[in-house]
C-alpha cells in the first residue's frame, strides 16, 4: 500500500524504466493537491473525505490491473498504465513518441501485448514471426480500415469523398472501388518494368540537373566562397528538400507540375508535411493548427489548378492514370487535389528523411567516404560533351560495384523507422495463439523489432554499414536482402503482406543513385570545413515516416576538387 500510494504521488514509480518515461510528474501532484483541498474543505464533516478519496484515486489507478487478471488469457497480455488507467497510454505516446513503445517494450518483455485506452485497444506486435502472420491475414486486418480516418482528417476530405473512398475497401465483393483499383494501378506501375523504368529515367535526370545547377561549374558561375570555389552554405535537410521535392515532381507531375507553376510551394509543402500530425485531433484547425491549415489550404489550391487546368496530361502515366481512376470512380477536383497530398506524402516524406539520413552517415565517418567513392567510382562513364567532360553513373552498375551502399541503405532505414504498418481488426481472429478481438487496433512496433538484440546482434543499436553485405567464396562482396538468419518479417521499413511499399523500387533507385553522385562529385563539410557530426533521431515524436533528426545539420557543399568542370548524368 506504501509503496503505491509512492507511486500514485511520482516518487517511487513501478519499475526504472517507467520512470524514464513517467507521465505523472506533475499530474499526480496536482491530483495530490486535490485531495488536500478536498480534504481541507470537508475535514470538519463527519466522514473524513480524504480518507475515502485517497483509497478511491488509489483503487481507479489500479484499475488497469484488474482488468489484467480478469482479461481472457488467450488475448494479447494486458500492460496495465502504473497509475493512469486508459489516457495513461495515450499521453505516454503523444509526450515521449517512438521512445514511449521502447519502455513500454522492455517492460512488457512480450512479443505481443495490449494497450488499453478509453477509445480503443491497440495490440502491439514485437516479433517478426506474429508479424508475418498478422501482415498476410488481410481478411480480418484492414489496412485501409486502419488508416483512411486518419487520412481523412490529415487531408481534409469531405463527407462525399469519403462515402467514394471507402467503398468496398477491403475487397468483400469483388476488386472494384477507388482504393482497390489505384492500389492494384500503383502497385503494377511501380513494379519492375518499363513503366517504373521510364519514371525512374526521368527521376534520375531530374536529379543530376538539380545537381549541375546547385553548384554550377566554375564556368558557368564563377562567384566563391573563402574556399576559392563555387559553394553553398545551407543545411542537409533543406538541401535535401530542394532536390527531392524538384525532381519527384517532376517525374511523376510533369512539367507543368504545382512546384514549378507557383515558385515557394516546395517551403509550402513542406511546413505541411512537418505539422500532418496536428490534423488528427481535427478540432477547428483554423484556429488550433492555423500555420499548418494556411499550408494545407495552399497546396490544395495549387493542386486543384493543377487538376482544373487538365496539367495532368502533361504528367507520368502513373498520375495520369490515378487522376482518370479518381474522376471515374466519382471524386470531384477539389477531393482529387486533396487526395494527391497523401501520395506526396508517401513519395517524398519517406525519401527525404532516409536520403538525409544515408548522407549524414555516410559523410560522418570519411573511410566509408572514401571506401563508398572508390567502390562507385567504378559504375562512372566518362565521355566528352559540347561543354566538356560528362560523367554518367549507372544505377544498374552501381548495384553490382557498391553493394556497400545499398547496404549502408538499407541499414540507414532499420535504424530510423518507428513505427510503419497499422492494421484494423474487422473480426475477432486467432493469430497463432493468440486471440485479436474485433475493433482493436494492431500496430507493428518496427523500431522495437529494428533494435532488438536477439534479432539483429549485440550490436543493433550501432550503424554498421557491412550489415546487409554476404560473401561469396572468392570473397566479393554483394548486398543482401537480409543478414543471414534475420527472419524476413524483422526488416520492416517497407511494411509487409499485400500492401508492401509499392514504391521501393523506386525509392531504392533515386536514393542510391542521388547519394552516390553527391558523394562523387561534390564535398559536404561542416560550415568551418571540418566533418559533419550525425544528428541524434527525435524519438520524442510519433512519425508517420522516418524519423527526423532533433536538428538539421549546418554544412557548406563544394565540387569534390579535381571534379569541378564536368557534369554528371545519372542512367538507369
Ligand atoms: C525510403 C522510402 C520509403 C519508405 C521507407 C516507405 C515506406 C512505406 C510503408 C511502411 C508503407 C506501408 C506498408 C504497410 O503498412 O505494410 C508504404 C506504403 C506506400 N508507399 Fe511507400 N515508402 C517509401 C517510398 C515510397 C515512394 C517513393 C513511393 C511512390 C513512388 C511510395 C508509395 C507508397 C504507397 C502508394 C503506399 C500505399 C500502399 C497501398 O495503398 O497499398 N513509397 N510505404
Amino acid at each position: 500500500m506504501r509503496c503505491s500510494l509512492l507511486s500514485m504521488a511520482g516518487f517511487n514509480s513501478p519499475s526504472p524504466k517507467w520512470r524514464q518515461v513517467d507521465i505523472m510528474g506533475w499530474q499526480t501532484h496536482a491530483l495530490g493537491l486535490l485531495a488536500f483541498l478536498l480534504w481541507r474543505n470537508f475535514k470538519d464533516q463527519p466522514i473524513p473525505w480524504a480518507i475515502g478519496i485517497y483509497p478511491l484515486l488509489l483503487l481507479f489507478s489500479r484499475l488497469e490491473y484488474f482488468l489484467k487478471a480478469r482479461a481472457d488469457p488467450r488475448e494479447p497480455p494486458l500492460i496495465p498504465h502504473p497509475y493512469l488507467p486508459f489516457v495513461g497510454h495515450l499521453i505516454g505516446m503523444f509526450r515521449y513518441g517512438a521512445k514511449y513503445y521502447d519502455i513500454v517494450n522492455k517492460e512488457a518483455k512480450y512479443p505481443i501485448y495490449t494497450l488499453l485506452t478509453l477509445t480503443s485497444r491497440t495490440v502491439i506486435v514485437a516479433s517478426p514471426q506474429i508479424a508475418a502472420v498478422v501482415q498476410r491475414a488481410n481478411k480480418s486486418l484492414s489496412f485501409y480500415g486502419a488508416i483512411l480516418s486518419v487520412t481523412e482528417r490529415m487531408v481534409g476530405f469531405d463527407k462525399t469523398a469519403m462515402s467514394v473512398i471507402w467503398e468496398n475497401v477491403d475487397r468483400d465483393s469483388g476488386d472494384h472501388g477507388l482504393m482497390n483499383e489505384s492500389h492494384d494501378m500503383v502497385s503494377s506501375m511501380l513494379g519492375p518494368g518499363p513503366t517504373l523504368n521510364s519514371m525512374s529515367a526521368i527521376q534520375l535526370d531530374a536529379i543530376a540537373d538539380a545537381m549541375n545547377s546547385y553548384i554550377p561549374t566554375p564556368r558557368a558561375r564563377p562567384d566563391t566562397l573563402d574556399c576559392g570555389k563555387p559553394a553553398k552554405l545551407t543545411r542537409l535537410m533543406d538541401f535535401t528538400k530542394h532536390v527531392f521535392t524538384t525532381s519527384n515532381a517532376y517525374a511523376f507531375y510533369g512539367p507543368e507540375n504545382p512546384f514549378v507553376l507557383n515558385p515557394g510551394l516546395d517551403k509550402v509543402w513542406w511546413t505541411f508535411e512537418d505539422s500532418i500530425k496536428q490534423f488528427i485531433a481535427d478540432i477547428v484547425p483554423s484556429l488550433t493548427a492555423p500555420t499548418a491549415n494556411t499550408a494545407r489550404n495552399k497546396m490544395v489550391a495549387a493542386l486543384e489548378d493543377y487538376a482544373r487546368h487538365e496539367r495532368y496530361n502533361t504528367a507520368s502515366p502513373l498520375i495520369r492514370q490515378r487522376f482518370a481512376l479518381n474522376f471515374r470512380n466519382g471524386l470531384s477536383i477539389a477531393s482529387t487535389a486533396r487526395s494527391e497530398l497523401i501520395l506526396l506524402f508517401a513519395i517524398m516524406g519517406n525519401a527525404v528523411p532516409t536520403t538525409f539520413w544515408l548522407l549524414a552517415n555516410i559523410f560522418s565517418r570519411p573511410k566509408l567516404l572514401q571506401t563508398l567513392r572508390e567502390q562507385c567510382g567504378a559504375a562512372v562513364t566518362i565521355t566528352n560533351g559540347e561543354q566538356g567532360e560528362v560523367r554518367t553513373l549507372s544505377i544498374s552498375k552501381l548495384k553490382e560495384c557498391a553493394p556497400l551502399l545499398v547496404s549502408c541503405f538499407r541499414e540507414t532505414l532499420r535504424g530510423i523507422i518507428a513505427l510503419t504498418s497499422v492494421r484494423y481488426v474487422r473480426e475477432d481472429v486467432s493469430i497463432l495463439e493468440y486471440r485479436l478481438r474485433k475493433g482493436s487496433v494492431v500496430q507493428m512496433a518496427s523500431g522495437v523489432i529494428h533494435s532488438d538484440t536477439s534479432i539483429w546482434g549485440p550490436d543493433a543499436a550501432e550503424f554498421k554499414p557491412d550489415r546487409f553485405l554476404g560473401r561469396d567464396e572468392s570473397g566479393a562482396t554483394y548486398a543482401l536482402p537480409l543478414p543471414p538468419s534475420v527472419p524476413s518479417a524483422a526488416f520492416r521499413a517497407f511494411g509487409g503482406g499485400s500492401v508492401i511499399c509499392p514504391g521501393r523500387h523506386f525509392a531504392l533507385s533515386e536514393i542510391i543513385g542521388f547519394t552516390a553522385l553527391v558523394l562523387l562529385g561534390w564535398e559536404i563539410e561542416s560550415e568551418n570545413g571540418g566533418l559533419i557530426q550525425c544528428p541524434l533521431k527525435d524519438d520524442m515524436k510519433i512519425p508517420f515516416t522516418p524519423m527526423k533528426p532533433v536538428r538539421d545539420v549546418d554544412m557548406k557543399i563544394t565540387r569534390r576538387d579535381g571534379y569541378e568542370g564536368c557534369e554528371w548524368r545519372l542512367e538507369l
